[in-house]
């Protein structure tokens, strides 16, 4: 009843149009219902006494129903329609503002696939019973009781006899709508697994065929589309198994009509026309009743697919922009402090595992080029990941510019950090506009003097179509090194005043990494850096290193002081020096 509630909420901007449809219903309801009655008169009054005036005026009365029927037909379509596609539009964009807003640790867990079903089939299905469905159920139950109050009024004795079959068959709705509501909740549930199926391969499909996984992959599809395919199976048996009882409830309602109808104008108890009328009504009776088992499913399928869809409406924003404090961050200059930072993952228990960052102390002076090193999964990203606010810090604070990063105005604050991830992610559009996409008003000038400190400057422009080139989906016709170095170009052009290379040149050859330093020289100058890489060569010009191991900093200095150290360093150092002589 809650679910139902609210989804009326998303009714109130049509709310106009819902009168208009709610009104011309009744209207036309209404109209239908008087037409056997107008037959009945044809009958009694135009027949009986051969008076073919009269039969005439009562046809064209007819004739003019179905004019104002089709035409308030024509019109409640419209707006029904309309209050649909309000519904669907209205809730669309709820849920599409509210996955911009949830913040990492939601993404860390979501299955893109599943939040596509719920864009698109979910949302179908609860605008099919919001714009057409209640409407088509309202209708229904205005018909069936209309046609009931006319027939009773008619001749009560033969209308009550009529319906002597209705409470079973209201019995077989009733089960009917138990039973076939958990199936559609099944079904539901079950598209979302199968479009996750669909797009973890499509997103994974150079994986698949390099691991010539194709036939595995083509069985784990059909696994879910079996799955998928009986489940609707046992749904549509529940149907099979109830609309033809409901159909022959209805359909005795008919034959007891005309049984007792034939009896009653036998013994002059009813009038022929009234018969004649009642043929009709009982449709009035039986048509709702059919179409009962139908709208009872567009109801479920809606009922089933609203709380998934509200779901993700309802998901907290944990790191929220709106939430964020005030402070203005036009005058951050880049001094960065963690006092005493622990931070772990919203899915570990910090009683029991330790967290993957712990006792981060580390003050960083505006300017500074700091490189952080440790072995794959020591905490790097995470650690930097605390700057931006992707996660909060689970203890200890981190200031920047002596301010709780908490109480910056949270888009302000990731606007003056320019990151460069570990994974480089392209959208669909032209190389410029991917440049540009943190800065969109940037010239032309200022976009390609970020590509060429990203050393991609001269490749664009030997492009067929330079800057206007159209990249593919995640930067498809770029080599790992150019993305990167979109990426990296990306970033500079924020002239943040935090830069954060995390294995920003991982994917590029020494010779090239060499160069993006040499400029990378001029665009750090006046920048807090902090550079993530593995590579020695990459953290030679910083002016400390700070070395992670399990989420905490085991080592601290100058390129000089470390190597005069025992420890990460120096044997990394080693090893690389070691490998390269090879
Ligand atoms: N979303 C997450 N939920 C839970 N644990 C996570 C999550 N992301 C990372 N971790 C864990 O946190 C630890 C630190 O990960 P992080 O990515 O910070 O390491 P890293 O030093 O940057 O590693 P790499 O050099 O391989 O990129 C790892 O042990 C990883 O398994």
């Amino acid at each position: 009843m809650n679910m139902m509630l609210r989804l009326l909420k998303y009714l109130r901007p049509s709310r106009k149009w819902v009168v208009i449809s709610v009104l011309l219903l009744v209207f036309g309801t209404i109209v239908d219902l008087t037409a056997p009655w107008l037959l009945k008169e044809v009958f009694d009054k135009g027949i009986a006494d051969k008076n073919v005036k009269m039969v005439l005026g009562f046809t064209l009365a007819l004739a003019g129903i179905q004019v104002a029927k089709s035409i308030a037909m024509f019109v409640q379509g419209r707006s029904q329609e309309l209050v649909g596609q309000n519904v669907i539009f209205k809730l669309r964009e709820e849920m599409y503002a509210h996955l911009q807003r949830l913040s990492f640790s939601y993404y860390d867990k979501a299955q893109t696939g599943q939040l596509m079903s719920r864009m698109t089939g979910d949302i179908e299905s609860v605008k099919n019973f919001i714009g057409f469905g209640a409407m088509a159920m309202f209708t229904g139950a205005l018909t069936f009781v209309g046609t009931i109050g006319f027939m009773l009024f008619m001749n009560w004795q033969v209308t009550l006899l009529s319906m002597a079959t209705i409470p079973l068959l209201m019995y077989a709705v009733f089960r009917f709508n138990k039973k076939v509501g958990p199936a559609w909740g099944q079904v539901r549930e079950q598209m979302g697994k199968l479009t996750t199926t669909l797009q973890e391969n499509i997103s994974g499909i150079r994986v698949v065929k390099a691991f010539a996984r194709e036939t595995v992959e083509q069985r784990k599809f059909e696994a879910r589309n079996e799955d998928n395919f009986a489940t609707n199976m046992d749904r549509a048996k529940m149907e099979a198994a109830a609309f033809p009882l409901m159909n022959f409830y209805g359909g005795i309602v008919f034959v007891t009509m005309v049984w007792f109808g034939a009896l009653y104008v036998a013994n002059d108890k009813m009038s022929f026309g009234t018969f004649m009328a009642f043929q009709w009504y009982t449709w009035g009776i039986i048509w709702p009743l059919n179409m009962l088992g139908w709208q009872i499913n567009i109801m479920q399928q809606a009922m089933k697919a609203a709380p998934r869809v509200f779901e993700v409406l309802d998901t907290p924003v944990d790191i929220a922009a709106d939430a964020g404090g005030s402070r203005d961050v036009k005058r951050i200059e880049g001094n960065v402090e963690f006092n005493d930072v622990a931070f772990h993952f919203a899915d570990q228990d910090p009683d029991k595992e330790a967290g993957v960052l712990e006792d981060i102390s580390l003050s960083v002076r505006q300017g500074e080029v700091i490189a952080v090193l440790g072995a794959t999964g020591s905490g790097k990203s995470s650690l930097i990941a605390l700057m931006s606010r992707f996660y909060d810090v689970s203890r200890g604070a981190l200031l920047i510019d002596g301010v709780d990063v908490k109480d910056y105005e949270l888009e302000g604050l990731r606007r003056k950090i320019g990151i460069v991830p570990q994974e480089t992610f392209l959208f669909s559009a032209t190389i410029r506009e991917n440049i540009a996409y943190g800065v969109p008003e940037a010239t032309q000038e200022q976009i390609e003097w970020a590509a060429s400190k990203a050393q991609i400057h001269s490749f664009i422009e030997g492009m067929p179509f330079g800057y206007d080139t159209l990249i593919g989906e995640r930067g498809v016709g770029l080599s790992g090194g150019q993305r990167q170095r979109v990426a990296l170009a990306r970033a500079i052009l924020m002239d943040p005043p935090i830069l954060v290379l995390d294995e920003a040149t991982a994917s590029v050859d020494t010779a090239t990494e060499s160069a993006i330093h040499e400029e990378l020289l001029e665009v750090m100058k006046g920048r807090t850096t902090f550079i993530i890489a593995q590579r020695l060569s990459s953290v030679k010009r910083a002016d400390r290193i700070v070395v992670l191991d399990r989420g905490r900093i085991v080592q601290q200095g100058t390129h000089r002081e470390l190597f005069a150290q025992e420890g990460f360093f120096r044997s990394l150092f080693q090893m690389q020096e070691a490998a390269a002589s090879r």
